[in-house]
């Protein structure tokens, strides 16, 4: 039975949940232990108690926490691998590689430590001396979703720590297993009893306890818009510092000039792999008409030909659904994107697989318009409308026409609409040529509008929210 880690010890033992595999309902991948409220106060009594010595930390005490726990990673990145494909759904070499960017996030951020910098500014005053320099921000709150069950706590948990934060960690309840091997390897890491927690459950129970905790300083949330939007208005009312990474509806520009094979697979690898859920996913495809027929023909025999299976066959490109509700939930988009106009042109279907799971056909809804729900709401499963555009203008107007603004791109050999479009779409993230999914471990990722809110995560960017800006005057 795996256990929560609150105050350097591993606790509780009642509220048992199994964490079953979506490729096979009769794998039990294990049992985890839900916290209660008492252990989620217990949490973040302990990282409040241990944050004034963490603070204090030096640079050299936390590389070596973050880059062990970034080589264990990455030594274990195989099997850690298996047992995320296993509780998730992703396929094998999609998970290793989720394992190994994971690990390349501490290694990253145990380097950033020893890069916390400052200001020294001469004043308008004489014989005084300003510095700027920052400061950590104390307990953050943790609470990631189920679609990426290891980076995004090690995107969040790595800089908290690296810039002298004490961390409250909630994972998904549906993927408790990665959480817990991870905080695992933090367990060992040398870090002092309550630096780091780890508390499992339900986010109605777990995660509202300690966002309503006045000594957590500071929520970093990844999930959907309705409890994003919720956790907010909760945090905001204490004054909370919020950092919310929310939908997406990305769309994919592709114009008559793309090469049509990279257009193809931009496609494909954007709006199917992983499932299509990743917030990234190209789940809005925009074709100029020149091409349309042509590339949505193509498109959809190639969508009908991807092999979905059990995520630990080697044959399997396209792995389960996450859960029943996500399944339902994919099922029920294609009927409503069909009942509105939208032609099925492959999948959208269930599928018998060898062993009980969440099987579902990656579907292509062609002649979409933007204005359908299919086109509008986040689906988050292999679901893509394929929309007609007049021209570049057209495609660029349908592409900025949404609430969301997390990734985008475009396919062209046209250097001065890629440079146009780059400058001009209204997202957080642009690609040319690349899928506008799968990115960078050393960058800045977010959005703008309905996808995101506060500071950039990942980078260096990521000091903007983990840490607190202190002006200091001094006359000697
Ligand atoms: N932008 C993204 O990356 C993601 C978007 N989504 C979108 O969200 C939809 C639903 O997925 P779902 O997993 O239910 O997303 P949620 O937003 O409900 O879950 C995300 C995290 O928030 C927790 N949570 C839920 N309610 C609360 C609360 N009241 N207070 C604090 N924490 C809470 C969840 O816990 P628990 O596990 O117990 O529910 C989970 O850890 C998807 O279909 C997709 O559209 C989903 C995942 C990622
Ligand atoms: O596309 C990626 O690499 C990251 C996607 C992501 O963070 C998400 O889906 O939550």
């Amino acid at each position: 039975m795996h256990k929560n880690w609150i105050a350097g010890e591993w606790v509780g033992a009642s509220n048992v949940q199994q964490n079953i595999n979506p490729s096979d309902l009769n794998d039990v991948v294990g049992e985890y232990v839900r916290a209660s409220a008492d252990e989620v106060e217990a949490a973040v009594s302990a990282a409040y108690q241990a944050w004034p010595n963490w603070s204090l930390s030096t640079p050299q005490q936390r590389f070596d926490a973050l880059d062990f726990v970034g080589t264990e990673l990455l030594a274990r990145k195989a099997e850690l691998g298996e047992l995320l494909a296993r509780e998730e759904g992703k396929t094998l070499p999609e998970a290793i590689a989720e394992v190994a960017r994971a690990g390349q996030i501490f290694k990253f951020f145990a380097g950033e430590a020893l890069r916390i910098t400052g200001d020294a500014i001469a004043s308008v005053r004489p014989g005084i001396q300003v510095e700027v320099t920052r400061e950590p921000l104390g307990v953050v709150g943790i609470i990631t979703p189920w679609n990426f069950p290891i980076a995004i706590p090690a995107w969040k948990i790595a800089p908290a720590l690296a810039y002298g934060n004490c961390v409250v960690f909630k994972p998904a309840d549906l993927v408790p297993g990665s959480a817990w091997a991870l905080a695992e390897i933090i367990s060992r890491s040398g870090l002092p009893g309550g630096v780091f927690n780890l508390v499992m459950g339900r986010g109605s129970v777990v995660g509202a306890a300690f966002i309503d905790d006045p000594r957590v300083t500071a929520i970093t949330f990844t999930g959907s818009v309705g409890t994003g939007h919720g956790i907010l208005q909760q945090a905001a009312q204490k004054q909370k510092k919020v950092q919310l990474e929310l939908g997406g509806k990305n769309p994919l520009v592709i114009l008559d000039d793309a090469d049509l094979e990279t257009a193809l697979d931009c496609a494909i690898q954007g709006a199917f792999y992983s499932t299509g859920q990743r917030c990234t996913a190209s789940s809005r495809i925009i074709v100029e008409k020149g091409i349309y027929d042509q590339f949505t023909d193509t498109l959809a025999k190639r969508t009908a030909a991807l092999r979905v299976g059990h995520a630990l066959d080697a044959n399997t490109q396209i792995g389960p659904v996450a859960d029943a509700s996500q399944l339902q939930q994919d099922l029920d988009y294609v009927k409503i994107g069909q009942d509105e106009g939208a032609q099925l042109l492959c999948g959208g279907q269930t599928l018998e697989g060898k062993t009980p799971g969440y099987y579902f056909s990656p579907a292509v809804l062609a002649h979409a318009t933007n204005n359908m729900r299919v086109s509008r709401e986040e689906i988050f499963g292999p679901v893509a409308t394929v929309i007609k555009a007049d021209d570049y203008d057209h495609a660029l107007a349908l592409a900025n026409d949404t609430e969301f603004g997390l990734s985008s791109g475009i396919c062209t050999q046209s250097l001065k609409r890629a440079t146009h479009f780059k400058r001009a779409i209204q997202a957080g993230m642009t690609m040319v040529n690349v899928p506008t999914a799968g990115v960078d471990y050393h960058v800045p990722f977010g959005g703008r509008k309905g996808s995101s809110y506060g500071p950039r995560e990942q980078g260096r960017y990521a000091q903007e929210f983990f840490t607190i800006v202190k002006t200091a005057y001094t006359k000697a």
